[in-house]
């Protein structure tokens, strides 16, 4: 597939700067043949993720400029389920080994029942030896080639690669480019960025696109560039790299000004003079040996080749080496690696794999990774029994006793603060990570947002309910409530409800904000909520209007409430009295004093159920808002 971008523009909104506009891209132009392996060059600012972003669709919002494909203006869905897009990070599902990651891949990449050739992928890319090693103990170069293995088994016919080398020692970055190379002679369109390679890294690439200043300074085939920069007046010295020469000049304003406007912004292509490569294969056939074998559908009617002139010579020459004709049905039939070229016209954008298959591989994926680690699943469960222990001993057999109304008050409060604060931390700190993750399989359309957000949500449910119900539990005994089946049910649903209600508010914080400094957040949310509980209780008779719908909107609040209610309604019998006069002994006194002798658990509970589902969806709203842009 051929790639043009005609006065791409991309601009920024700076915050420091008082909402200032900043262009980062000034309407460059360019265009990326397939069969070619590009990079995407230029001083550190350059604008060269920008520019990836921007045609591949990975950053959509301030965009602006004609996009192409094959010269034709592009469907961006119909493009992104032919494109994939590789991080610089390295981010895969944690706990799965590298052999499940693939296998997961293939279910929600491939329609049910069709089989990818993960172990041909794995094998090619040296990864098959580890097929059982976890993805977090793979080294770096294997983790990028796992990145790529994970995008192959679709086969998707363009790849974008955000710094593929960085964090890579030479030999390591060098087999990766080389593997991208040979990506590239199966007719696929590899665009990568990269910051400075070394010379014989350069020398791997087929074409460069340097940019400066968010201009494009250069464009055409490496082999040309030194003669470019030479009629520019700028000679790149005898043994020097011309990706750090070139690089070197642009740190002069007028350089930059120079060669932009040389090469029309990126309209102009230089072509090398010597075509090598097209007219005589500069590489011997036994180089070309990513031979991955992908099923091919005998049936495809209104089937497309997307091909060029320089891919089918490619294809001869992989035919020649295979001992079969060179004809392209021939390679169909010997389940050739070109397979993926056979594009149906008539399939539908929308995903491989219904909703409900991606909701129960996805479950299935995050349950496994939750049952694996251990780990956490310990700490969690030492946390809950501790605090229960703690919270059971500093209350200990009070709840019968009239003289400790304010103690009763603060273990409701506790209890709340503790679900509050225990299921709000995790996803403020974790979320971050996740959502780039997810970002990433999202926008290369492994799957869609609401089965994920399905699945998330159902997966965390049996340990948290668990651990929730045991807290409750020593607590409920060891404080010594009066035991009431309808009064223990109400106990643990309130903890349960306050529990998943941070855990929405957590989630939604951690989603949408880049937070940094998350274990500052949790207090600083918190706290307001609390702020609101506590003053619906202590000016309960006159609270103005507008603090009393605020004071709506605090789960802590219905937390407490529904806590009292709890532990002093469904029909308690008045508490022991050791002293001469006992004012909250009879508990309707005490649900009177808070006002809340009308309310009942039950609708505290539902309005926090509501208000949870408030959270959680906002969190939705807020994930796909940031996936959209
Ligand atoms: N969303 C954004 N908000 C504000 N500024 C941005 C945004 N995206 C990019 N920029 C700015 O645009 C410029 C180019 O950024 P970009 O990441 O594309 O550079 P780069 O060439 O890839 O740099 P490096 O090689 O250091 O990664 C930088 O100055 C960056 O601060």
């Amino acid at each position: 597939m051929d790639l043009e971008f005609r006065n791409l523009t991309y601009t920024v909104h700076s915050r420091l700067s008082k909402g200032k506009r900043r262009e980062v891209l000034k309407g460059v132009h360019g265009r990326f043949q397939s069969g070619r392996l590009v990079a995407i060059m230029g001083p550190s600012g350059a604008g060269k993720s920008s520019l990836l972003n921007a045609i591949s669709g990975y950053r959509s919002a301030g965009v602006s400029g004609e996009l192409l494909v094959n010269g034709q203006p592009r469907n961006e869905h119909e493009f992104q389920r032919l494109s994939c897009y590789i991080t610089q990070e390295d981010l895969h599902q944690p706990l799965l080994t590298v052999r499940e990651a693939m296998d997961m891949a293939a279910k929600l990449k491939l329609p049910k029942g069709e089989k990818a050739p993960s172990e041909d992928i794995l094998q090619e890319l040296g990864l098959l030896e580890h097929q059982h090693t976890k993805t977090d103990q793979l080294s770096g170069g294997q983790k990028k080639r796992l990145s790529i293995a994970l995008e192959l088994v679709n086969n998707p016919p363009v790849f974008f690669l955000d710094e593929p080398s960085s964090g890579l020692d030479t030999v390591t970055a060098a087999q990766c480019v080389k593997l991208l190379r040979q990506l590239t002679r199966q007719g696929r369109t590899v665009v990568c960025t990269i910051h400075q390679p070394a010379a014989s890294l350069l020398e791997l690439f087929d074409q460069v696109y340097v940019l400066a200043d968010g201009r494009c300074i250069y464009q055409g085939d490496t082999a040309e560039l030194v003669d470019y920069l030479r009629d520019a007046g700028l000679p790149c010295p005898r043994h020097h790299n011309p990706a750090d020469f070139i690089i070197e000049m642009t740190e002069a304003p007028e350089n930059i000004a120079a060669l932009s406007e040389k090469i029309l912004n990126g309209k102009i292509y230089k072509t090398a003079k010597k075509l090598q490569e097209i007219e005589a294969p500069s590489e011997p056939t036994k180089n070309m040996e990513l031979k991955i074998c992908y099923p091919i559908e005998e049936d495809v009617e209104n089937q497309i080749m997307l091909t060029n002139e320089k891919c089918t010579y490619k294809v001869a020459q992989y035919a020649e080496g295979s001992g079969s004709s060179s004809s392209l049905s021939s390679q169909s039939e010997m389940n050739s690696s070109l397979a993926w070229m056979r594009v149906k016209s008539s399939e539908s954008c929308g995903y491989p794999t219904t909703y409900c298959q991606q909701f129960s591989i996805l479950l299935c994926r995050m349950i496994k990774q939750i049952f694996r680690n251990k780990q956490g699943i310990y700490i969690q469960t030492v946390h809950h029994v501790m605090c229960g222990l703690l919270m059971g001993l500093c209350f200990f057999n009070m709840a019968n006793d009239g003289t400790q109304m304010f103690n009763h008050l603060k273990m409701c409060v506790g209890i709340v603060l503790f679900f509050a604060y225990t299921q709000i931390m995790a996803p403020v700190l974790v979320y971050p990570q996740e959502v780039k993750l997810v970002k990433k399989e999202h926008f290369n359309r492994w799957y869609s947002l609401t089965p994920y957000y399905a699945a998330l949500t159902v997966s965390k449910l049996p340990v948290q309910v668990t651990l929730n119900c045991v807290f409750c539990a020593i607590v409920f005994f060891m404080v010594g409530v009066p035991f009431k089946v309808n009064r223990f049910v109400a106990f643990c649903l309130t903890g349960n409800v306050v529990s998943l209600a941070s855990e929405g508010m957590g989630m939604m914080i951690g989603s949408v904000f880049n937070v940094r400094n998350g274990c500052a957040v949790g207090p600083c949310v918190i706290a307001p909520f609390l702020g609101l509980a506590i003053y619906g209780f202590d000016f309960a008779h006159r609270i103005p209007l507008l603090m009393n719908i605020l004071m709506k909107t605090s789960f802590i609040r219905c937390g407490v409430v529904a806590m009292v209610l709890t532990i002093f309604g469904f029909n308690r019998t008045p508490l022991e009295c050791s002293d001469i006069y006992c004012h909250f002994a009879n508990p309707d006194v005490l649900l009177k004093y808070l006002d809340i002798e009308r309310s009942s658990v039950w609708i505290e509970i539902m309005y926090m159920l509501g208000l949870m589902l408030v959270y959680r969806s906002l969190c939705f709203i807020g994930l796909k808002w940031r996936f959209s842009t």
